[in-house]
C-alpha cells in the first residue's frame, strides 16, 4: 500500500518525519515504495526547520498562515488553525496533486496531535478538502492524544482534542487513535522522548504497508494482506498494535516430533500477537471491534499454515464480532512480529471522557467570558470621569 503522508503541526510533522525514515529504509532494504510523497505543514517555521527526513523544499515543508502568525504557531488556538487551513486548502490540494506519483497513491494519511492548535485545527479542514477533491482515495487520520498530565492541567489540550476528533471523524474514512500516555507506561523516561514514541507509533506500518507491495515470489506469503484488505479494515475509530518476539527466545525444536515443532512455532506467533494486543495505541475493548486485520511477519521457515490458523483462532476469541483479515509476510530475519489493526470501534471510554470534559469546559469558558465582560464594564464605568490625555 502506498500513502501520501501529510503531517500537520509539530507532532504531525515529527511523525511524518518518522514515516519518511521508514519509507527510506523500506526502499533501501527491500526495494519497495510505501509512500508517494511526504509533506509537513505548519504555522511555525522553527518546527519545520527541525525536521530531518522530510524533503527541505517549500513544496514539502509548507509554512501556512505566515501573514497571521509570522511563523510562530497559533499558541494552542485550534480555531485559528482551522481558519488558516480554510484559506490555504486550495494551495495544499495543488501541492499534493503536483507530485508525479500522486496517481499511484492508494490513500492519504494525515497526522496531527489533538492537544496543540495548528495540527488539531487544520486536520479536519484539510481532511474535508482532500476528501472532496480526491474522491477515489480514502482519507485516514492519525491523532496523538495528550498525556494524562496534560489532560489534567491544560484545558485547551482537552478542548482542542475533543473538537478535532469530533470534526475529523465526520469527514475521514478512519481515525487511528494514538494515546501518548500508553507509550510511556513501561519507561517513564520516554515522557520527553518524542522521537522514541514516534518510532513506536510508526513501527507497525513498516510491514503493513510493505507486505502488499512485495514483488519477489519468495517473500510473498501464503495469504497476502494487501491494500484492499487494509482499506476494508480501516473504518471509523481505530487502534493499531505491534508486538515482536526474538525467534530464538523460544528455542527451535530439533527433534522429529512434528506436533511439538508446530506447537513451538505457534507459541512465538501467539506471543507476538499478545504483545501487539497489550500494546494497542489506545485502550480498546476488542470484543467491540467491527473489523480487524493481523499481519504476521518472520523468517519463512518459522511461519506455517498451522501457526496462521492458531493466530486466526486467537483473533476470533478476542474479537469475536470482527470481520477478520489475516496475512503472512515471510520477510524478517531473527524476529517474528505481529501488526494488528482494530477498527470500527464503538466503545472507547477515552473518547467519551474527552467529549464529556470538553462539554463542561465549553460551559465554563462561556461563564468566564461573561464574568470578564462584566468586570471590564465595571472598570470602564469607574474610569469614565477620569480626564484623558488623548485628543
Ligand atoms: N506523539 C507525539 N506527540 C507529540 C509530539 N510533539 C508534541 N506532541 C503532543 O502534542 C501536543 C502539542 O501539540 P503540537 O503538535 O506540539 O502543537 P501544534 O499542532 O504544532 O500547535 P501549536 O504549537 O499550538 O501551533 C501535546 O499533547 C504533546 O504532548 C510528537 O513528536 N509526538
Amino acid at each position: 500500500m502506498k500513502l501520501v503522508v501529510v503531517g500537520l503541526g509539530q507532532a504531525g510533522g515529527r511523525i511524518a518525519d518518522e514515516f519518511a525514515r521508514i519509507a527510506i529504509k523500506v526502499r533501501q532494504d527491500r526495494g519497495l515504495r510505501i509512500v508517494t510523497d511526504i509533506l509537513a505543514v505548519n504555522t511555525d517555521t522553527a518546527d519545520l526547520s527541525s525536521l530531518v527526513k522530510v524533503k527541505k523544499d517549500q513544496q514539502h515543508r509548507i509554512l501556512i498562515g505566515g501573514g497571521q502568525t509570522h511563523g510562530h504557531g497559533v499558541a494552542k488556538i485550534s480555531e485559528m488553525g482551522a481558519e488558516i487551513a480554510r484559506s490555504e486548502k486550495d494551495n495544499l490540494i495543488g501541492i499534493v496533486k503536483k507530485n508525479d506519483r500522486f496517481y499511484e497513491a492508494d490513500a492519504i494519511m494525515l497526522l496531527a496531535s489533538g492537544g496543540g492548535g495548528t495540527g488539531s485545527g487544520t486536520l479536519p479542514v484539510v481532511a474535508q478538502a482532500f476528501k472532496e477533491s480526491f474522491r477515489d482515495k480514502p482519507v485516514y487520520a492519525m491523532v496523538a492524544l495528550p498525556y494524562e498530565h496534560e489532560r489534567q492541567t491544560e484545558e485547551r489540550a482537552v478542548f482542542n482534542t475533543a473538537m478535532c476528533l469530533k470534526s475529523t471523524h465526520a469527514v475521514t474514512d478512519a481515525i487511528i487513535l494514538v494515546d501518548n500516555q500508553r507509550f510511556i507506561r513501561k519507561a517513564q523516561s520516554l515522557a520527553n522522548n518524542f522521537q522514541k514514541i514516534n518510532e513506536l507509533i510508526v513501527a507497525p506500518f513498516y510491514n503493513l504497508l510493505a507486505a502488499g507491495e512485495e514483488n519477489k515470489p519468495k517473500y510473498i506469503g501464503s495469504s497476502v494482506l494487501d491494500t484492499g484488505d487494509i482499506k476494508e479494515t480501516l473504518v471509523g475509530w481505530s487502534g493499531i498494535g505491534y508486538g515482536t518476539v526474538d525467534v530464538d527466545i523460544i528455542p527451535k525444536f530439533r527433534g522429529e516430533n512434528n506436533y511439538l515443532k508446530k506447537n513451538m512455532e505457534s507459541q512465538r506467533g501467539l506471543y507476538a500477537m499478545d504483545e501487539a494486543l497489550a500494546e494497542m495505541s489506545v485502550a480498546i475493548n476488542p470484543v467491540d471491534a467491527g473489523r480487524a486485520a493481523l499481519l504476521v511477519s518472520g523468517p519463512a521457515k518459522e511461519i506455517s499454515l498451522d501457526m496462521i490458523a492458531d493466530l486466526s483462532e486467537r483473533l476470533r476469541e478476542v474479537a469475536p464480532q470482527a470481520q477478520q483479515r489475516m496475512g503472512d509476510y515471510p520477510r524478517e530475519r531473527g524476529v517474528m512480529d505481529v501488526s494488528i489493526i482494530m477498527s470500527e470501534l464503538a466503545d472507547l471510554a477515552i473518547l467519551r471522557q474527552f467529549f464529556q470534559d470538553s462539554k463542561e469546559l465549553a460551559v465554563e469558558f462561556k461563564e468566564r467570558q461573561k464574568l470578564r465582560a462584566v468586570k471590564a464594564d465595571l472598570t470602564e464605568e469607574a474610569a469614565r470621569d477620569v480626564p484623558s490625555l488623548l485628543e
